[in-house]
């Protein structure tokens, strides 16, 4: 298995500041509570590519940013971990949007707001008028931070493999009408549970509705279990699950961004999707020892070391 892969890959998705809160006590509603606040660029779209960069893949960013502070922090790191910023515009008096999380002394998080009405900016007519904000590449990679026109017309336009993350239950219901022009689907379990309209509490649970999101016209569908591990749908029907390795956790923000570039990239390199959903995970797993939404030790090597030693 070799990188960099020859693919060219397009992410078209939502790029945010992420704001994070750690206190070290409980949180008190009504009262302010001592902790640490930290800044770093996220956003699911952003975290892909820069995660695809970081494993050595030719891709390009499309999304919007405020023409401020935020929004110059993002190009700049964005740009410096290798990915092809051209196509994020800058818009003058609109704000980057942001993402705000609050995790207790335990690390897991109490709450999250996301702000990002600026992604309505992002419109077919733009993209149509910038040609660096036109996806030509080998593979597209969509997440539903989109708005439902602009995640439509995408999808209807294109004639490569298309990849979309789910993002969340609210967002993930912009797919309900053009699952059919889904190449591949990374959902979570209540993302899953949203779309299908099942409970998805077992692995078995998890097959099961990733058959049903087969048979609603996806081509392959993986969903992913925290801990738990993956279920997937390959695009003859055939299902798996594959057990997630007991890994420190130092946070999981951004695992399922890991996740998905991991799929990506595997695809890129002509890897099946149950030795795509493999390398996927140990993408993840690099991900989940990291403070933030993705992690500087993510290299492809990194992830080769990692699958040997599981099989060591
Ligand atoms: N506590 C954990 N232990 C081991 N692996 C984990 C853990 N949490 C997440 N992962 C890995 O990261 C992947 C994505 O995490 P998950 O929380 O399911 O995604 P999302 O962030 O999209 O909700 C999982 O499928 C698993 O491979
Ligand atoms: O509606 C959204 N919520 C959250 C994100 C982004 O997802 C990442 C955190 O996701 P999670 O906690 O699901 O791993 C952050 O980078 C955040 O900016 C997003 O793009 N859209």
């Amino acid at each position: 298995m070799t990188s960099p892969a020859a693919a060219r890959i397009t992410v078209v998705g939502g790029a945010n500041m992420d704001v994070g809160a750690q206190t070290q006590t409980p949180l008190l509603p009504g009262d302010s509570t001592p902790g640490h606040i930290h800044y770093a660029p996220g956003g699911v779209g952003r975290n892909i590519a820069e995660n695809l960069a970081r494993l050595g893949s030719a891709v390009a960013l499309v999304s919007v940013v405020g023409d401020d502070a935020f929004g110059h922090d993002i190009l700049a790191h964005t740009g410096s971990v290798g990915v092809d910023v051209s196509g994020v515009k800058a818009l003058a008096g609109q704000r980057t949007a942001t993402y705000l999380s609050m995790h207790g002394p335990d690390g897991d998080m109490a709450l999250a707001v996301n702000d990002m009405a600026i992604l309505e900016r992002l419109t077919p007519a733009l993209l149509q008028a910038e040609p660096a904000m036109c996806p030509h590449t080998d593979v597209l990679v969509l997440d539903c931070n989109l708005s439902a026109p602009t995640l439509a017309w995408l999808l209807e336009q294109a004639t490569q493999p298309v990849f979309v993350d789910a993002v969340s239950v609210a967002k993930c219901q912009r797919l309900v009408h053009v699952l059919r022009r889904v190449h591949t689907l990374k959902v979570n379990r209540i993302e899953a549970q949203a779309l299908c309209g099942t409970v998805v509490d077992t692995v078995d649970d998890a097959q099961r509705a990733a058959l049903t999101l087969h048979g609603l016209g996806v081509q392959r569908v993986v969903l992913s279990l925290g801990a738990l591990g993956v279920a997937w749908c390959d695009a003859d029907g055939s299902t798996g699950v594959r057990s997630a390795s007991a890994v420190p956790v130092v946070n999981t923000t951004g695992a399922g961004d890991a996740l998905l570039a991991g799929l990506v990239h595997a695809h890129a390199l002509g890897l099946s999707l149950p030795r795509s959903v493999e390398y996927a995970m140990a993408c993840a797993e690099i991900t989940l020892s990291s403070t933030f939404a993705n992690s500087p030790d993510l290299s492809h090597a990194a992830v080769q070391s990692r699958l040997a030693a599981a099989t060591a």
